[in-house]
């Protein structure tokens, strides 16, 4: 995975003083969006904060809800401005976090939530020490396969590239601060809240 220079704003530690940030990664196609959703359908008063990419929109994703869909250059243009929290390139396309909105919603109280790749997971735990992570497992790299191959909505170059990438993200899986297999789905929401409630007063 390239990763571009980071403006030195990014590195910055920040600390939130009133919200908390909270940090759901694992490799793809393991769940994660799905576990947010869900997530979020039970407490709506979380922030989600909306990625943008330059991946092109799969059919039924809308700009500005899924992601903010953008080209490479204006991607660029937006690092160099420091209007990322984090970022990283990611199977072929850049992603990132807009940092504004974040730190506006954590000011006010929030809990905010991103659903990010392990090298934007791995930058968020060295500028926002405070941050919770959680570490999405599948049951099994077979089933992982399964699921993205079944999501059918990446090509498959595009399947095959997140697969290499998987290996790596999982063996990462112990540098964050607890790890959920999403096995039955419930029983992984159901732990993510238990996580969530442990260790903040939400
Ligand atoms: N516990 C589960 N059991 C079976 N299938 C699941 C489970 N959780 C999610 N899925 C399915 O797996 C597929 C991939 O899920 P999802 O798109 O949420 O993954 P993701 O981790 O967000 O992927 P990406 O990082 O690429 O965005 C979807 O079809 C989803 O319905
Ligand atoms: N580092 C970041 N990773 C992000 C961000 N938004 C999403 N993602 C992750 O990218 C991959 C691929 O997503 P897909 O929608 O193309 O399947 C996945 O792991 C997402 O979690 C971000 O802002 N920064």
């Amino acid at each position: 995975m390239q990763v571009l220079p980071i403006p030195s704003g990014a590195t910055t530690k920040e600390s939130p003083s009133l919200g908390k940030l909270i940090v759901l990664t694992g490799p793809s196609g393991v769940g994660k969006g799905t576990l947010m959703r869900s997530l979020l359908q039970r407490h709506p008063e979380f922030y989600y904060s909306v990625s943008a990419t330059t991946r092109s929109p799969r059919p039924g994703e809308t700009n500005g809800k899924n992601y903010y869909f953008i080209s490479r250059k204006e991607f660029e243009q937006l690092v160099a401005q420091g209007e990322f929290l984090e970022w990283a390139e990611f199977a072929g396309n850049y992603y990132g976090t807009p940092r504004e909105a974040v730190l506006n919603h954590i000011q006010s109280g929030k809990l905010v939530v991103l659903e990010i790749e392990l090298e934007g997971a791995r930058q968020i735990r060295n500028s926002f020490p405070s941050a919770l992570s959680i570490f999405i497992l599948p049951p099994s790299f077979s089933e992982l396969e399964k699921r993205i191959r079944g999501r059918g909505q990446d090509s498959q170059e595009a399947i095959a590239r997140r697969l290499r990438r998987a290996e790596e993200e999982i063996n990462a899986a112990n540098e964050f601060d607890t790890q959920i297999i999403n096995d039955d789905f419930d029983t992984a929401v159901n732990q993510i809240e238990t996580f969530l409630f442990k260790e903040t007063t939400v």
